[in-house]
């Protein structure tokens, strides 16, 4: 069960920050984000000094119709670069202080990574162009990786988690999570992903609008969307989302594939809406629609679109900042006014 957010708690963080010695409201966005932790955690002083970044690991069986610029070996390869702590992920994580932890909910790789964390639900997912991606059981299987991470996490005391992913080919099902469940135009929706030329995206549209015809896939329900058009590794993330709400722990979504694991959560349970935060715009067409439904607004934009969870991690800062202003201003009390 996710609670709803302690609401005379955000009373009380919004009269805080009207007292602080600036104009009302003049800190923008920064006073939202520390209104919402204070409703998080309960306390008009919230603090995001524990961190982490989860990057779930997935495979995808529509690699095979040429959809990505890349092969689905690379997956594997960037397993070992996390572990040995030399991706871009790592390089930020580090500079902001958040652990990353790595999990394997459904690569190809077989071999087993010291510091990869295994709970492979099967190897790559079905290609979706020519039937489900997954069964429900399977879905349901990966969503559990995720909510047991983000739950063994928040026991051990982290309060804020960042989505970060790694799939080659996951931005097609992202995109077709996008279409499905926002029913904005599947056109308006498809990206270049990995960097993918004119004539693939192309190819790439009619891929995801085929998945879409074969599935069929339920608008109202959205682990059939999830199990029929998804990914492992999204699934894993919409379960961190599950898991993360429902410990009262704040969530950082990353990219498009991030926002298509959040969206789906947000559908399954929409109270978790109230503890996501939107870290950064990707490049990919999908991102912004998908924070759009679920009225969320990116705080940087950077024109990233690496994943891993690159662009979470580089907005942790910003949520400490919150957190340091409404403790260390002083008040127009304090000043004798
Ligand atoms: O985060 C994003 O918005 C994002 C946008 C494009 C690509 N990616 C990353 O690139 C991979 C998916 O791209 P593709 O072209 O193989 O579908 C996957 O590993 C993602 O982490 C990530
Ligand atoms: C090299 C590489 C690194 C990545 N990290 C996340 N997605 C990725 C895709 C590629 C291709």
């Amino acid at each position: 069960m996710v609670k709803q957010l302690h609401l005379a708690v955000m009373e009380e963080a919004r009269n805080r920050w009207d007292q602080l010695t600036k104009p009302p409201g003049s800190l923008g966005k920064l006073e939202e984000i520390g209104i919402r932790l204070a409703g998080i955690q309960g306390t008009v002083f919230p603090s995001v000094e524990r961190r982490a970044v989860v990057v779930m690991c997935g495979d995808h069986g529509v690699t095979a119709e040429g959809v990505s610029a890349f092969p689905s070996e690379v997956t594997g390869l960037m397993m070992q670069n996390f572990a040995g702590g030399k991706a871009g992920v790592n390089v930020l994580a580090r500079q902001m202080g958040a652990d990353v932890h790595v999990v394997d909910v459904g690569s190809r790789c077989e071999v087993e990574i010291p510091g990869v964390l295994r709970k492979k639900i099967k190897s790559g997912t079905d290609n979706l162009a020519v039937g489900p991606a997954m069964t429900r059981d399977e879905a349901l299987a990966a969503l559990e990786v995720g909510r047991e991470t983000a739950r063994n996490l928040s026991a051990d005391g982290v309060q804020v988690i960042a989505l970060g992913e790694m799939g080659i080919g996951n931005t097609t099902p992202s995109s077709a999570i996008a279409a499905v469940l926002t029913g904005h135009p599947l056109a308006e929706l498809v990206g270049r992903g990995t960097g993918i030329d004119e004539n693939t995206l192309s190819l790439k549209g009619q891929v995801i609008q085929r998945a879409l015809d074969v599935n069929q896939p339920n608008p109202q329900d959205a682990l059939d969307v999830l199990a029929k058009v998804g990914g492992l590794e999204i699934a894993g993330l919409a379960g961190v989302v599950l898991g993360a709400a429902e410990a009262g722990t704040a969530v950082l979504v990353d990219g498009v594939i991030a926002a298509a694991a959040a969206l789906t959560a947000y559908r399954m349970e929409p109270a978790v809406g109230a503890y996501l935060f939107a870290s950064h715009l990707s490049q990919e067409p999908a991102h912004r629609v998908m924070l759009a439904a679920m009225e969320l607004s990116p705080l940087l934009q950077l024109e990233m679109r690496l994943g891993e969870g690159t662009g979470a991690v580089l907005a942790m800062p910003l949520l400490e900042a919150a957190t340091r202003l409404v403790r260390e201003m002083a008040t127009f009390a304090d000043l004798g006014l």
